[in-house]
This record gives C-alpha cells, sequence and structure tokens, in this order.
C-alpha cells in the first residue's frame, strides 16, 4: 500500500531519517517503534507530507507522493493524528470532527469567511463526513457536548475522528495511547482493531510495548533514524540488535515500554 524507499532527511547535520526502506500492506497494523529520538514522528512527518525528505521516495497505491503537500497527501487518502492531543475542547465534539474535515481535505479559508455557495455545500459534507467518522468512534451520542467534557479516551476519539473525517485508505496514529491508563488502553487497542476490521490501514508510533505487542502485525524499528529491523512482534522481541538499542538509550533515558510525561507534554513539531 505504502511502499518507502531509501527515505532520508537531514537537519544541519543530523540525519533524523536516514535511508529507510519498507512497504506498509493493506489491512496491516503496523507499528513504528524505537528508542526517543529515533526519528519516528519525522517518519510520520515525511510521509504526511509536513516534510520534505532530502532523500528517497514514498509511493502510496502505486503513485508517486514524495513532494505532495499535506492536503494533496490528505487527498490520496492518508490521515494523521497527532502526540499531542489537538483538539477544540470549547466546541462541540462534531464541530470537531468538522474541522478535522474541512482542514485536511482544502486550503479555502477565503471561501468559509466569505460564505460562498462553494463553502455551504463543503459545510454539508463536513457534516456528513464527520457524523461518519464519530459513529466510526463510537461517539455519535456525544456529538453536541462540549470536547472538553469528555474523558480522556474520549478526547483521544475525538483526535481519531477529526483524521477519520478526510475517509483515509490509510490512518497514522502519533502515540495513540500517551496519557491513557491500562483500561483506556485496551479500549483504545479495541477501537483500532474495529476500525482496522472496517478496511482501514494502520500504522503507528507508540512507546507502550503492551499495545505494539498486542496490536502489530509487523513491527519497524527505527534507531538513530535508520532502520535496524522489521518483523512479526515476536520475532522483533528477540532481535539482539532491537534489544541492544533498547538497552543502549535505557543507560541514556529511554526505555522500551515506557510513554514519559515529558513526551505526552511535548509541543507538536508540525
Ligand atoms: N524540525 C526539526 N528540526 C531539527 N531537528 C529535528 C526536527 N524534528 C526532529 N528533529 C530531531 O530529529 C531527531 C528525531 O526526532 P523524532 O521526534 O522524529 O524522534 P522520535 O523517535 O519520534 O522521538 P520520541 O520518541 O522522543 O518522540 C531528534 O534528534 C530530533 O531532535
Amino acid at each position: 500500500m505504502l511502499e518507502v524507499r531509501g527515505l532520508g532527511i537531514r537537519f544541519g547535520g543530523l540525519h533524523a531519517v536516514q535511508n529507510v526502506s519498507t512497504a506498509l500492506t493493506p489491512g496491516h497494523i503496523t507499528a513504528i517503534i524505537g528508542p526517543n529520538g529515533a526519528g519516528k514522528s519525522t517518519f510520520f512527518n515525511l510521509i504526511s507530507g509536513f516534510y520534505q525528505p532530502t532523500s528517497g521516495s514514498i509511493h502510496f497505491l502505486g503513485e508517486d507522493i514524495t513532494r505532495l503537500r499535506t492536503h494533496e497527501v490528505v487527498g490520496r487518502g492518508i490521515a494523521r493524528t497527532f502526540q499531542t492531543t489537538t483538539i477544540y475542547k470549547e466546541l462541540s465534539v462534531l464541530d470537531n470532527a468538522m474541522i478535522g474535515h474541512r482542514v485536511r481535505t482544502r486550503a479555502g479559508v477565503l471561501d468559509a469567511l466569505l460564505r460562498t455557495g462553494r463553502e455551504r455545500r463543503d459545510e454539508a459534507a463536513s457534516r456528513a463526513e464527520a457524523l461518519r467518522a464519530l459513529k466510526r468512534v463510537g461517539l455519535s451520542d456525544r456529538a453536541h457536548l462540549p470536547a472538553g467534557a469528555l474523558t480522556q479516551e474520549g478526547q483521544k476519539r475525538v483526535g481519531i475522528a477529526m483524521a477519520l473525517a478526510s475517509d483515509p485508505k490509510l490512518l497514522l496514529l502519533d502515540e495513540p495511547a500517551a496519557g491513557m491508563n491500562p483500561e483506556e488502553t485496551v479500549n483504545l487497542m479495541g477501537l483500532i482493531r474495529e476500525l482496522v476490521g472496517g478496511g482501514l490501514t494502520v500504522a503507528l508510533v507508540e512507546h507502550k510495548m503492551s499495545l505494539v505487542m498486542g496490536l502489530a502485525d509487523e513491527i519497524v524499528v527505527l534507531h538513530h533514524g535508520q532502520k535496524i529491523a522489521q518483523g512479526a512482534p515476536a520475532d522483533i522481541s528477540r532481535d539482539p540488535a532491537v534489544v541492544e538499542a533498547y538497552l543502549g538509550s535505557h543507560a541514556h533515558g529511554g526505555q522500551m515500554g515506557m510513554a514519559g510525561p515529558a513526551q505526552e507534554g511535548g509541543t507538536p513539531r508540525a
């Protein structure tokens, strides 16, 4: 479905992602893991068009999307959520999902301000897509509540609905379980499974190994921006290079399975 070849990006002298080649299988859940600073979020930013790679290519459903901008990538069928929840707490759950549809599918802020005929038609389409997305995440009955009135888990679902409102084929989830307790994490895993059961393909970045091991069909491991392993969860957890990468990073503060408060409180980079 998605094929990445020799992908890389440099920030000054730092190779945040370097020569990564991998492919995502349709209908699968692929987890991207690695110690802190491994390049996981940057990898998502490259796929979703937030960053332009300095080398390599990205193909989605056979089309070269390497140089497309974010809303063009969304238009092709890739949507993402962010590490830090970016919902509008004072607005209704439905408004949030509608905003998700609009900002992801078009750049016509001017149309919205001028209330043109096209904008009114778009509003009806946004509402329909938003309601569909809320149904998929189990929030239909809370559509008119302020998003901030929902639990942490509910707010995560709103964030996912915002991404689903563009009706993607591939959903990228950046640390979906950050800040969630074990029960909420299990519920979230159930939701992700349901979405995949409905035909969606998912790639996720996550530190919580219970989620990764319980959910992923395949795991890609990044370390210092490079892919050091890819395979089934059982093989990855035994892979000496992976164990070494995590043990090494543990000595410097990172740890496999730890989603520390520092990441949850971090600012979005894109
Ligand atoms: N816009 C940027 N400018 C400069 N350096 C950046 C930028 N974005 C990321 N980096 C650097 O690239 C490296 C990889 O960062 P990235 O956030 O992708 O790692 P990560 O694996 O997602 O880490 P974490 O698990 O802590 O979220 C880090 O050294 C980071 O400081």
